[in-house]
């Protein structure tokens, strides 16, 4: 599937890497004095400031001519317009669809879907409404004040990662709650202190078919059925769980009314999914207008991506830099570090979004990959980092890119905070590009034994990425940045970014061991000599 002009732009690359060598920050900042603003981009509410990277013009030329050839703005305009770019799965990729304005025309198999988008959005709006209003009642008449959504990946991190990054614009007064592990105790911790009749469960599972959330979700309706106010009483689910699915007949066999259901579509990839009815119990903590507001956010940068030329188009730049460290130099993963306390979840959100997407092993015709694929994306929020694992990326042997998220201005101005917040930022992306030298160690005193240990190599490339503040619109664009840059990549390694195979045989093995340690009799195993010598412990040590 890679073409020649594909493998020559590939090799220009390398002959450029080789040629520039060691690249310096200090000396082309010092060159080039317009390098800081020149080497940044800005579109829906976002700035992207790449100018720390270990990069000169001539690599972005060659990085862009890349692209160019890899053919990604023809694969852009084909996922655009609602051609099955998912060739495994012989699906649409439609995710654009979602934040669509009500008059576009985006058509699958020359179905417009725009309006069943909108009409699934005015539905959850007005079960939103329902629901924080209080019109909306438990089995017993109780209003709801806790919504427990039960999905697990796609399913799950978008709207947990959101309920978190806009808790500011939340409702307090109804609490939101994510459960996701098998593990039992997350279920049980998540529901300790909730009250079943004032509880509404979203069951949100794409499939229906997801060992993890049909567990909870029948936990969740034993939890709620033995509560002695229901006393068992069937009817009671109705009032207290609703369902986000593709599969009507697996949500009415759990006994969930499908009137209740939100409907999503194939076209919709799971890690791609929040801002459909997956993200339906965000949009009851922060209501329908910041809901669409951040669907205007997505859209934004939804456009940024399909209009704007290549060297000033966001989620390309970002590609880039990527395969530039990632391919190029040898790095294999990336720090995303965000300056931002409610942006805590955003990196999990990440791992899952560009993991699973270029997580591939072959190209799109079925041959093995030429080049590595994908980026192990890591982090937590600044500052905490810094008094964790920042020591590596200053003076470790392994040079990790990041990326470094600001705003601005802080949803909350206490005191001196948001100053000595983005101060830090600051500080770290300038550390890490420029160091400090033995000579100036030595100069500010101190024992000569010590200047090799405080010695700091700089070099280390960054990305920053500034907005005015996290509102739902630019967390929309910020998620869309990334989901775009994560296409741009697998257009360039020509994978398939929308399946997800590698998941299926962890699941398969999974099933086939439930009953070995489920059943009464020793059962006779047929693993590999450590799989059976850990079940047969596991056994004898599991208890009642
Ligand atoms: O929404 P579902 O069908 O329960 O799937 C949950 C998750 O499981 C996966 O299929 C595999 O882990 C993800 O892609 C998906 O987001």
């Amino acid at each position: 599937m890679i073409g020649a002009a594909t493998e020559a732009a590939w090799a220009a690359l390398e002959r450029h890497r080789d040629e520039l060598g060691e690249v310096d920050l200090r000396e082309l900042f010092a060159q080039d004095p317009g390098r800081g603003e020149r080497l940044a981009a800005e579109g829906a509410g976002l700035y992207l400031d790449y100018s720390k990277q270990l990069i000169v013009d001539e690599t972005v030329r060659l990085l862009l001519e890349l692209a160019e050839v890899a053919g990604v703005a023809a694969r852009r305009d084909a996922m655009f317009a609602g051609e099955k770019i998912n060739v495994t799965e012989g699906r649409a990729v439609l995710h654009t669809a979602l934040r669509a304005p009500r008059d576009a025309v985006i058509e699958v198999d020359g179905e417009n879907v725009v309006p069943a988008v909108h009409a699934v959005l005015d539905k959850m709006a007005a079960f939103a409404e329902r629901v924080r209003s209080g019109e909306w009642k438990g089995h017993t008449g109780k209003p709801i004040r806790a919504v427990v959504n039960i999905g697990i990946g796609g399913s799950d991190l978008g709207p947990a990662m959101a309920t978190i990054a806009l808790a500011d614009v939340a409702r307090h007064d109804i609490v939101s709650r994510f459960v996701s592990n098998v593990d039992g105790d997350d279920f049980a911790e998540t529901t300790r202190d909730l009250d079943p009749e004032e509880t509404l469960f979203v069951v949100a599972s794409k499939t229906f078919t997801t060992l993890e959330t049909l567990t909870n979700a029948h936990t969740a309706r034993d939890w709620l059925l033995s509560s002695p106010a229901f006393g068992g009483e069937e009817s009671a689910v109705a009032k207290h769980f609703v369902a986000v699915s593709t599969n009507a007949a697996e949500v009415a066999r759990f006994g969930i009314d499908v009137d209740n259901m939100f409907e999503l579509w194939d076209w919709v990839g799971g890690r791609y999914s929040y801002p459909s009815a997956i993200g339906l119990s965000l949009m009851v903590a922060i209501g329908p207008e910041a809901f669409r507001a951040m669907l205007g956010g997505f859209h934004a940068m939804d456009e940024h991506f399909r209009t704007t030329p290549f060297e000033r188009n966001l989620p390309v730049l970002l590609a880039l830099v990527g395969i530039w460290n990632g391919n190029l130099l040898g790095h294999e993963t990336v720090a995303v570090l965000p300056y931002a306390q409610y942006l805590s979840r955003f990196t999990a959100y990440l791992q899952q979004l560009e993991m699973e997407s270029n997580g591939k092993h072959v190209d799109l015709d079925g041959n093995p990959v030429r080049r590595d694929t994908g980026t192990i994306v890591w982090g937590e929020p600044g500052t905490n980092g810094q008094h964790a694992f920042y020591q590596l990326m200053h003076q470790g042997t392994r040079i990790v890119p990041a990326d470094f998220i600001g705003f601005a201005r802080p949803a909350h101005r206490l005191g001196r905070h948001h100053d000595l917040l983005m101060a830090n930022l600051f500080a770290q992306t300038e550390a890490l590009a420029f160091g400090r030298t033995a000579e100036e160690v030595a100069a500010e005193g101190g024992p000569a034994e010590q200047v090799p240990h405080r010695v700091t190599e700089g070099n280390r490339p960054t990305s920053t990425i500034l907005a005015d503040r996290l509102d739902p619109a630019t967390l929309g664009a910020l998620v869309a940045l990334y989901e775009h840059k994560v296409f741009v990549q697998g257009a360039i390694w020509g994978i398939d970014s929308f399946d997800q195979w590698g998941v299926e045989l962890g699941k398969k093995l999974a099933n086939a061991i439930i009953p070995e340690l489920e059943s009464p009799e020793e059962p006779e195993l047929s693993h590999d000599s450590s799989t059976n010598a850990l079940i047969r412990r596991y056994r004898a040590r599991r208890g009642g």
